[in-house]
């Protein structure tokens, strides 16, 4: 095969399978366990969690990595915790296609960023990352977004976003690396402050409070790290940061709001809870200062009550903005 390959079968991997397939691209779409490929080959959707969506025909469901060998790009989508676990079990099994890394997060016991750890994991792949504001199930019922896909090859960068955008994905480029996967990464955790702020009733101000401080540590962090601070005000900044603190769509923000609400703790990939632990250490290291961040984590590792986590931000010495 010539075309497309997704690994990772998740809610992402399933919505841009169907998305590349819609525009008739050859689409290979591996996930890991056998039996729950063969049965979305057989029922070509999964309602669980995909709801509402049917992946097209030309889309083939498979376990069998070696069905990717002739892929000319490959999009992996395993969540962000697990692409180190994947690419050391099966990097070597992989074709010499450009990869991009489609996951949103920090590896928390290396610190890494996914293309970092897949710089490592595929020494000289060809790398991008595919990050900013859309939501798996809008994607895949083809309703129109716009992405960021970074790459630091001026050579790969353009025919990567002629070939993977569609009628309705825009993708734009950008060659700044770090700073759109420190955006992505980071609007997480941002929005399971801004949920928490919501389930506790705190009001629509404390939430514009959250997202705006927050946005100025994530750009303070990027900074740090060697990005540019205007990339943090695109698509993977900013436009990703107002998607997830403001929806019920997104399982961060859902998560928040549940701890908010004291409601239970709803289950699946919630990538924000490790990455408030990795943007922690990172900002230590890097002496950045990230308050909301700290609070996030705090609660999320039970060192502060929600409560004691909006007094340690509010009693904070007054600055300049
Ligand atoms: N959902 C969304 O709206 C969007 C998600 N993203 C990002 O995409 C990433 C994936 O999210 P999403 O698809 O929603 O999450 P899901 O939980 O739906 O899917 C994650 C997938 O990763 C697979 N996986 C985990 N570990 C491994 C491993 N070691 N080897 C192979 N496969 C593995 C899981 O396999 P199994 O099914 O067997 O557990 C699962 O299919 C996240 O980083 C998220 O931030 C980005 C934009 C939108
Ligand atoms: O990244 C996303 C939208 O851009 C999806 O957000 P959640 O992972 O919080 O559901």
């Amino acid at each position: 095969m010539s075309g497309i390959a997704v690994l990772g079968a998740g809610a992402f991997g399933m919505a841009l399978a169907a998305v590349h397939a819609g525009e008739g691209r050859r689409v290979i779409l591996w996930g890991r366990d056998p039996a729950r490929m063969a049965a979305l080959a057989a029922r070509r959707a999964d309602p669980d969690r995909l709801p509402g969506v049917s992946l097209p025909e030309a889309v083939e469901c498979t376990a069998e990595i070696g069905r990717v060998r002739g892929a000319r790009a490959l999009l992996l989508a395993v969540s962000a915790q697990n692409t180190g676990a994947f690419l050391a079990e099966r990097g070597a099994e992989l074709p010499r296609a450009p990869v991009v890394l489609c996951a949103k997060g920090i590896d928390a016991r290396t610190l890494r960023l996914q293309t970092e750890i897949a710089a490592e994991a595929l020494p000289g792949a060809p790398l991008a990352a595919l990050t900013g504001p859309g939501f798996a199930g809008e994607i895949a019922r083809n309703l129109p977004s716009a992405l960021t896909l970074a790459c630091a090859d001026p050579a790969l960068g353009p025919d990567l976003q002629r070939r993977l955008a569609a009628r309705r994905l825009r993708l734009y480029l950008t060659d700044d690396v770090i700073g759109a996967q420190i955006g992505g990464a980071l609007k997480n955790v941002m929005a399971i402050a801004c949920g928490m702020a919501d389930g506790a009733g705190l009001g629509h101000s404390a939430r514009a409070a959250l997202m705006t401080r927050g946005f100025a540590e994530m750009t303070r962090l990027a900074v740090a790290l060697g990005a540019r601070a205007e990339t943090l005000a695109g698509l993977s900044g900013l436009g990703d940061l107002s998607l997830t603190c403001n929806s019920t769509q997104s399982r961060n923000f859902s998560l928040g709001r549940a701890l908010g609400s004291g409601a239970a703790r709803p289950g699946g990939t919630v990538e924000g809870v490790a990455t408030a632990r990795a943007a922690c250490a990172l900002s230590a290291r890097h002496g950045v200062e990230m308050p909301i961040a700290a609070a996030v984590a705090d609660v999320l590792e039970g060192r502060l009550t929600l409560d004691g986590a909006m007094e340690a931000l509010l009693s904070r010495p007054l600055r300049d903005e």
